[in-house]
């Protein structure tokens, strides 16, 4: 199953729109559904309007009309493993429980790094946090 996942991140990754930094970065989820949702980062000549490859993968998520993640997959481009940023951390928080794996893999696909999200992001404010 995470092969998929990592062809996927892969393969979005080739798409990567990153003329600026030229950090390529390719991002997969698997949803309740079983669905793949691919997504690349897209760089912007006004550098802060930038988008991460999960936003991406997220958003196709969201348009599917699934709401659940249930395994990511992170592919990056750089010398150690593409960590999600902050931001990106907290985005996948709203879709995903604390449980949910986060696989980083290098542009050949081997798997550099798995933590869960609560690793990742410990003592995070979610949905039920409003009550
Ligand atoms: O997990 C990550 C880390 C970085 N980037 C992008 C943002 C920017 O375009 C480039 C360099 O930070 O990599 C992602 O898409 N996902
Ligand atoms: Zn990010």
């Amino acid at each position: 199953m995470a092969d998929a996942l990592i062809e996927a991140a892969l393969a979005a990754r080739q798409h990567a729109y990153a003329r600026y930094s030229k950090f390529l970065v390719g991002a997969a989820i698997r949803c309740e559904r079983g669905v793949i949702h691919a997504g690349c980062n897209v760089e912007n000549a006004a550098y802060p309007q930038g988008v991460c490859a999960e936003a991406g993968a997220i958003s196709s998520m969201i348009l599917s009309g699934s709401r659940q993640i249930e395994e990511v997959v992170i592919a990056g481009g750089g010398t150690g493993p593409c960590t999600p940023c902050g931001g990106c951390r907290q985005k996948i928080r709203e879709f995903a429980g604390p449980d949910v794996r986060i696989r980083i893999v290098d542009p050949d696909g081997r798997t550099l790094l798995v933590r869960s999200l609560a690793e990742l992001l410990p003592d995070s404010f979610g949905p039920e946090s409003l009550g």
